[in-house]
């Protein structure tokens, strides 16, 4: 029995079966019904030529097939009836929820940075209503997912993710998006201090940085913080769901 299967609920008993997905330290138990995917920031800022990443000096060039993974991924929480969360960075357009001098995050990002050097991108990187901005075209959110704006790297801060989560009885996290160690393993590791299981299907998902960044964030999540699985067993567990779901 793994710590999920020991776990009894909000008192609640929530609908479903529990499927055990196949991950990295040990298996986990997991409803359809209190399991959210989330896509971390799958924004043409991050897996886009052309993009802040990109214009920052970091390797996008390998992020279609993570793209790819996500639409499968995607694909199955839609068919077994888990809830689609796209996470979403950036600010306003005026870069108040940036914070100015007086926040880490001016000094930090290096989207404000990159700005900063070159005055000809002002105004143009991670502004909302821009290009860079969007989500993916291939990754567009359907009727019911949910779409959630983040001002700093871990979801759950000035946002409206947990109560989001919360009110719909949601404890499992499924991690996929850009990048594994900055908004995926902030995002992760916020959610487990609230109580939140965190996997991160390690396929779906590219670190901003040399690739030795993407296995130190996975070492940290197998280790501390969470689970780390793919895409092709999350399909293949909640296939079952899927066929659950079509039945009603
Ligand atoms: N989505 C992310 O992981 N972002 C990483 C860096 C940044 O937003 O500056």
């Amino acid at each position: 029995m793994n710590a999920i299967e020991s776990f009894s609920g909000y008192g609640l008993e929530a609908p479903g079966e529990a499927l055990k997905l196949p991950a990295r330290p040990e298996p986990l138990a997991m409803k359809a019904s209190e399991t959210a995917l989330i896509v971390v920031d799958m924004q043409n800022a991050y897996s886009t030529k052309g993009g802040y990443l990109d214009l920052a000096g970091f390797d996008v060039s390998s992020t279609g097939p993570v793209i790819e993974k996500i639409r499968q991924a995607l694909a199955t929480a839609h068919a077994a009836g888990i809830q689609v969360i796209f996470l979403q960075n950036g600010w306003d357009n005026g870069y108040v929820e940036a914070g100015g001098p007086g926040s880490p995050n001016w000094h930090k990002s290096n989207a404000l940075k990159t700005m900063r050097k070159r005055p000809e991108l002002a105004g143009t990187l991670l502004a909302k209503g821009g290009w860079d901005y969007q989500l993916v075209d291939q990754l567009t959110p359907q009727p019911g997912d949910i779409v959630v704006p983040k001002p700093r790297y871990s979801g759950f801060f000035n946002s409206h993710l947990d109560s989001t989560l919360r009110a719909r009885g949601i404890r499992n996290l499924v991690f996929t998006g850009i990048a594994t160690n900055v908004c995926v393993e902030s995002t992760l590791r916020d959610g487990f201090h609230l109580e939140y299981f965190g996997v991160v299907l390690a396929d779906a998902t590219h670190q901003a940085g040399p690739e030795f960044a993407q296995q130190a964030a996975l070492y940290n999540i197998e280790t501390f913080f969470g689970w780390v699985s793919n895409v092709e067993d999350f399909c293949s567990t909640f296939a079952s769901a899927e066929a659950a779901v079509s039945a009603l």
